[in-house]
């Protein structure tokens, strides 16, 4: 039977190696999967990535690769050298998606090691249908969001990042074996922030979310194992 656990990603957003440290262990018996983002990538240098390694955790490189497709694919290169898990790059050109799945899948077979999976940001969950007038686009979060889903799969990257408020509908377009990993969940008690197409963990499970990205309310919790804890039996309560 698969278990919540297996289906949370916690992200360790902090400026401070100690405080992800601190978290990490913390959270160890209660978490298995750990997202690096920009905060914590670019004032660790990558630090956290190795701690970890060491901890035998699965690791989700957040960096949001978004660039010409040359760039783009070099970077993608250097984050399966780092052997991890699950990567992020934003939903662009069709050519510049199928040369990061091309290279992704080349320098894991070089390496002999497994090939991570690569997922594409199709509509950020900070984002609104106004922000989405304001900066130009007439479509609403959701055609967007399903749009750019669709130009992912024909890419043949791994999967998509996206609100779970629209998750069904992109597994309805893309299939159940499209990985489908949903930041922007808030359970009941907390805090939305600056996310606006928020869900929670239960109602994202089930949606069809297959991995739910879970940061403030569990790192900023007073106690942040507890708050795992309950998000993992909320999960396991769908299942
Ligand atoms: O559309 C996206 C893509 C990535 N994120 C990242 O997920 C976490 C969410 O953290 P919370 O504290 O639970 O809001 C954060 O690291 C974002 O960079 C996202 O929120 N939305």
């Amino acid at each position: 039977m698969v278990k919540g656990k297996e289906r949370l990603i916690v992200a360790i957003d902090t400026n401070e190696f100690d405080k992800a440290k601190e978290l990490i262990d913390e959270l160890d018996d209660s978490v298995d999967i750990f997202k690096v983002g920009l905060e914590q990538y670019v004032s660790t240098r990558g630090k956290t990535i190795d701690y970890l390694k060491e901890k035998g955790k699965k690791i989700f490189l957040d960096l949001k690769f978004h660039d010409i497709p040359n760039t783009m694919k070099s970077a993608v290169r250097s984050a399966v050298r780092d052997n991890v898990w699950l990567m992020t790059i934003h939903v662009s050109d069709l050519e510049g998606m199928r040369q990061c799945a091309l290279v992704a899948k080349e320098e894991a077979e070089k390496l002999n090691i497994e090939k991570p999976l690569i997922v594409g940001v199709t509509v950020l969950t900070s984002l609104s249908n106004q922000d989405l007038k304001d900066i130009g686009c007439d479509m609403t979060t959701e055609e967007l969001a399903i749009k750019r889903a669709k130009l992912a799969k024909e890419s043949g990257i791994d999967g998509i990042v996206c609100s779970a408020q629209e998750v069904d509908k992109i597994i309805q377009v893309c299939g159940d074996d499209f990985v489908t990993v949903c930041p922007g969940i808030r359970p009941t008690t907390s805090e939305v922030g600056d996310q606006k197409r928020v869900v929670t963990p239960s109602e994202a499970i089930n949606k069809g979310a297959q991995y739910l990205v879970i940061g403030r309310p569990i790192t900023q919790a007073i106690n942040p194992k507890q708050s795992a804890i309950n998000i993992v039996k909320e999960i396991e309560s769908v299942l």
